[in-house]
């Protein structure tokens, strides 16, 4: 809803009433429509203020309400109303103006913003376009490019950038809905007429077509497959060359494609998917919301490889005091280099001075005792890890939490050498650790409730979605990558190349495919892993093919005998043309390397279609994702979907693995897998899981209703 009131004699004041971000829901609607209805009827008000109810400007349409039938007055009229008023409106722009709360802004005559409010349309995100004038409005405030560049990446700007893109009025660091009524009283006898944005020429631009050619090749690059993206370019270019009426129209019309696509559909669960993880649950029963976390003023990271930098830079870009520990002298001098340059420039873009006194740097282990929360970063190894837990367990104060930046091995071990085993978690990082999103939250079945409230909100400190997830090798995200993998390798025996299966996969939406995933990452960190496992070995009188009774692939590993690491060694799945190179080049040698393997092996190759590598690759992951659902290590599958698309480049527009399990329809997942494993018994990630049968035999419920399905977590309180 809405509230009105006259303030300071003439000026009627409109705040919109929606805790928490004052969407536009019907009753906002119906509250703009009236309340502007008396400020315009009313002869004592001479001009009008927006704003919203607690320092919140508006945080667009109510995206609770797009699944269901419109009811309320539609945004579309109601902006016009605003826009067409004959009294002066101005908008009091706090905290958020984005979407629909943004294009409501542009409606309004004037606008007036805090120098630190958000301003942005991120329909993007949303699998649509600002639908309610702002893909026309937009680009006639601040030209075509600067519009192009904030609908297309949906980005939010301060106050102060929108000032400089001429998209408000007036910035202030005062009250702002006092300084938009002063506003609105200084302006208060000046027709509104040359203000409306609708009537403005679109800047003039001395060759669109470039300008959109460029703009379009962009967004197909950047989320390849999606449509949004496209359609916001397309709404724009009408914009720019159609009067405002038919570029409404041409924005209503991209706007119902979008709307009723499979992928506006992908990317709003994705949307409430990312909030839904913080509300996580323990199998004893503990819960965010009756879990105190601990204190963190003082960190320390040990180990200071890429992932240790990382994480000290999200941690010092927190708030957090670090210490940064590393015992080889020369790595401790280069990794304070490579951290202080990356604060200086992380900075420089938020246009902050870089808290380069907020780290100090160790070889020693001593500062150990005086922080609230260690993360161990070394390198994958569980003996040098144990022999770590051991020495921080005996020299940490009391009740200093311990973290490990593991990407899969048991924590529940690491705990077992600690006097505490209750303050261990994992919290599993992503590579650039102080760029993405996504953290892993383990808990090991000691790990205290409080040390996982910890670690979580440790995570959204450092601007990262935190999911919480079971123990068990390789937790969530890279326990369903292994069967991907394996399957990526299978095909290539059977016959196909890594150019093919990695052109089908980014056909899909990722923005890059297994093998030059791969190669990028490096080929010998899966090969150490494996040595570790003992899956080098080849028992005598057993096919190299088969590994501790299953189908096995030791494609990789030959690769690595030869030296070939990926990227780094110039050559891997592909040739580079030097070392670091990062152009992939299909590699004659790898594929006639290929032909003679099929041959010592005795296959033969037959041909492999672009539905047998996606259905492979993908439903193998998707397989295991149902029986982790199943095992409890992830609560339901909003949090394996959200460590996908945040972790493992699943394209947004199709939500995450779970979610598109049930846009392809479980009936069909669970026939292809009968049929793959069928084809291939030796490999037991094809066998269709009991969760996956159960949820077919009970009419393959929509995603949201699963939980109902997974064994209820018992407490033990
Ligand atoms: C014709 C229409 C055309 C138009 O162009 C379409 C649009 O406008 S599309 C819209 C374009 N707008 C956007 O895309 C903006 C989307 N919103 C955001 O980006 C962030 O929420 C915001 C920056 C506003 C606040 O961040 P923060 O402070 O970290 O807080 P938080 O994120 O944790 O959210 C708190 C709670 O509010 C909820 N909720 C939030 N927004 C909406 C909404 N629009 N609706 C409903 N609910 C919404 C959110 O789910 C959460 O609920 P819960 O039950 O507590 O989990």
């Amino acid at each position: 809803m809405a509230q009105y009131s006259r303030v300071s004699g003439t000026v009627g004041l409109i705040t919109l009433l929606n805790p928490p971000v004052n969407a536009l829901s019907a009753a906002v609607r119906q509250g703009i429509v009236d309340t502007l209805d008396k400020a315009l009827s009313d002869r004592k008000v001479k001009s009008v203020v927006i704003c919203g109810h607690n320092g919140k400007f508006c945080g667009g349409a109510d995206i609770r309400e797009f699944s269901s039938p419109l009811t309320g007055p539609p945004l579309i009229p109601l902006i016009q109303g605003v826009e067409s008023a004959a009294k002066p409106v101005v908008a009091a722009i706090d905290g958020v103006a984005l979407g629909g709360g943004l294009e409501l802004a542009l409606g309004c005559h004037y606008r007036i913003a805090h120098s630190k409010a958000r301003l942005g349309l991120p329909e993007v995100h949303l699998g649509l376009l600002p639908g309610a004038g702002g893909s026309q409005r937009l680009p006639r405030l601040i030209g075509v490019p600067a519009a192009l560049d904030l609908i297309t990446t949906g980005r939010h700007v301060t106050g102060a950038e929108a000032l400089q893109l001429g998209l408000v009025d007036k910035v202030t660091d005062r009250n702002t809905v006092d300084e938009a009524v002063k506003f609105a009283l200084s302006v208060a006898d000046q027709p509104p007429n040359s203000r409306r944005v609708s009537t403005f020429p679109c800047p003039r631009h001395p060759d669109l077509d470039a300008l959109f050619e460029g703009a379009m090749q962009r967004v197909r690059q950047r989320a390849r497959g999606a449509l949004a993206p496209v359609a916001c370019v397309q709404a724009i270019r009408a914009a720019a060359t159609l009067p405002y009426a038919q570029g409404m129209e041409r924005e209503r019309e991209l706007m119902a494609t979008l709307f009723t696509s499979g992928q506006a559909r992908a990317q709003q669960y994705h949307f409430f998917a990312q909030r839904a993880v913080g509300r996580w649950s323990m199998p004893s029963g503990a819960r965010w919301d009756t879990t105190k976390p601990g204190a963190v003023h003082k960190a320390m990271v040990i180990g200071l490889g890429t992932m240790g930098r990382g994480i000290s830079v999200a941690l010092v870009q927190a708030g957090v005091s670090v210490v940064a520990m590393e015992t080889n002298e020369k790595q401790l001098m280069e990794a304070k280099q490579a951290i202080s340059s990356m604060l200086e420039r992380g900075a420089k873009r938020r246009g902050v001075a870089p808290a380069l006194d907020k780290i100090r740097y160790s070889w020693n282990m001593e500062p150990a005792a005086d922080v609230d929360l260690v993360i161990e970063a070394v390198f994958e190894d569980m003996a040098l890890k144990k022999k770590l837990f051991q020495q921080l367990s005996a020299l940490c104060k009391p009740g200093t939490f311990l973290c490990s930046n593991t990407s899969g091995l048991d924590v529940d071990q690491l705990a077992s050498e600690t006097r505490h085993p209750e303050l261990v978690v994992g919290m599993h990082f992503f590579a650039p650790a102080h760029v993405m999103k996504l953290l892993e939250v383990v808990y090991g079945s000691r790990s205290s409730p409080q040390a996982v409230a910890t670690a979580m909100e440790l995570g959204k400190r450092m601007g990262k979605v935190s999911v919480a997830v079971g123990n068990c090798r390789g937790f969530v995200g890279n326990r369903m990558l292994k069967p991907y993998l394996e399957q990526a390798f299978f095909l290539l025996e059977e016959g196909t190349t890594p150019e093919f299966v990695d052109q089908v996969l980014e056909e899909f939406g990722f923005a890059m495919g297994v093998f030059r995933m791969s190669d990028l990452s490096g080929l010998d960190v899966g090969w150490r892993v494996r040595k570790a496992d003992g899956l080098l070995n080849v028992s005598e009188g057993h096919s190299a093919r088969i590994r501790q009774g299953c189908r096995y692939s030791p494609l990789g590993d030959l690769l690595c005998e030869q030296g070939r690491f990926g990227q780094k060694t110039g050559r891997g799945w592909y040739q580079y043309d030097k070392p670091g190179g990062r152009v992939a080049k299909p590699d004659p040698w790898l594929h006639g390397f290929l032909e003679k393997f099929r041959t010592q092996h005795g296959l033969v190759a037959h041909r492999i279609d672009h539905q047998e590598v996606l259905e492979r690759c993908l439903y193998a992951l998707m397989n295991e994702g149902f029986r982790i659902l199943e095992d409890g290590i992830a609560a339901g599958p909003e949090d394996i979907d959200v460590i996908y698309v945040l972790g493992y480049s699943w394209p947004p527009h199709r939500g995450g693995p779970m979610f598109y399990a049930g846009m392809v329809g479980l009936q069909k997942v669970l026939e292809r897998l009968e049929h793959y494993h069928q084809e291939h018994p030796d490999i037991p990630s094809l066998k269709p899981c009991n969760l996956l049968r159960k949820l077919v035999v009970n009419g393959s419920p929509p995603v949201h209703k699963w939980r109902e399905f997974l064994k209820k977590p018992q407490s033990q309180l």
